[in-house]
């Protein structure tokens, strides 16, 4: 055995870890404040129902005299910013989604109410017409299965100016039709909230597996086919940063990665190619159901693998995360 190497003063690691907010200060960029956190609702269209949505356990669908309550906790603990997604009554969808801009949408009439609740909540409306839609797609459809990209721009435009008038502070489209951010900037601009409502865009939507908890609580599940011919492949790098560039060119304010866990390669491409936008992860109902389920089984201890989950989306890259667990925030 030769002779045993002191390390030299600057790899000794130790010096900077043996105390608590030593090292604290290794990681200041995964802090998790209440600004970093997004809390997605489901608004149905019974004013006096809550719904526990049997797919994602601890969540549920609010009516509009259930959600104050609700809120209020969640607001009085700091909670800054929610993204509502309205769920209609199957009967009420049609092809084109007509009750995403008439009374029927609940999100539509929740806004104001929320507003005045609640003065300093940031309101994000997620704009799809899958909710909608008696085919359950997120645009509007040839009579061939195939999307109609310039109707459906058109049509995801006009929701959005409808939550821009019932007040909303964000409009989030999730669609990802080819276009739907210029339309929808173009449309703002000419009813004035052009410099009053930011544009939230999912802009790297997978075509995952994730989704299922969810279609379930919003009952938007696509009636015959899949979302394979508008929301990106799974294995691709290349589509997610030509629409990231395309977004941020049509004017995006802020950008999205969805889901998260299994393409924060993804998140931190995008945030070192454009540190200048915030940018959003969405934590999805899979991904809960994940978490939830594996901790309800007993394997990993929740909050402790949760608070590991949430440092390592803020390190790479991730500003705001939107996620079921800000409940237990
Ligand atoms: N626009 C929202 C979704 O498509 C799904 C989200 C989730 O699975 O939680
Ligand atoms: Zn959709
Ligand atoms: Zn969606």
């Amino acid at each position: 055995m030769g002779d045993i190497q002191i390390p030299k003063n600057k790899n000794i690691l130790h010096s900077s870890i043996f105390n608590k907010t030593l090292r604290s200060w290794q990681g200041l960029q995964c802090d998790i404040t209440t600004r970093n956190l997004m809390y997605p609702v489901f608004i149905v269209d019974e004013d006096d129902s809550l719904q526990p949505i049997s797919s994602m356990p601890g969540i549920s669908r609010f009516g509009l005299n259930r959600l104050k309550e609700h809120l209020s906790s969640l607001v009085d603990k700091g909670l800054q910013s929610v993204l509502l997604f309205g769920v209609i009554n199957n009967a009420f969808k049609d092809e084109r989604g007509t009750h995403a801009t008439s009374d029927k949408n609940p999100v539509l009439r929740a806004v104001l109410k929320l507003r005045s609740w609640f003065p300093d909540l940031i309101i994000a409306c997620d704009v799809c017409l899958c909710a909608y839609t008696s085919h359950g797609h997120c645009g509007i459809l040839e009579k061939d299965g195939t999307i109609n990209n310039a109707a459906s721009i058109k049509r995801l435009a006009e929701v959005s100016i409808a939550y821009a008038k019932a007040g909303a502070h964000i409009v989030a489209p999730s669609d990802m039709m080819d276009g739907r951010i210029a339309a929808i900037k173009q449309l703002l601009r000419e009813n004035e909230f052009g410099n009053k409502v930011a544009v939230l865009s999912y802009t790297a939507k997978f075509a995952s597996n994730l989704y299922g908890p969810f279609r379930d609580a919003s009952k938007s599940a696509p009636a015959f086919g899949d979302r394979k011919c508008y929301q990106l492949p799974i294995e691709s790098t290349g589509l997610a940063l030509r629409a990231a560039a395309r977004d941020i060119e049509e004017g995006a304010d802020m950008l999205m990665v969805k889901p998260v866990l299994i393409y924060m390669d993804i998140v931190k491409q995008l945030k070192s190619r454009y540190p200048e936008y915030p940018m959003f992860v969405y934590q999805v109902s899979g991904e809960y159901a994940m978490i939830h389920y594996a901790a309800k089984a007993g394997a990993i201890d929740l909050r402790l693998v949760l608070t590991e989950i949430l440092a390592s989306l803020r390190r790479s890259g991730a500003d705001v995360i939107i996620t079921y667990f800000t409940l237990r925030y």
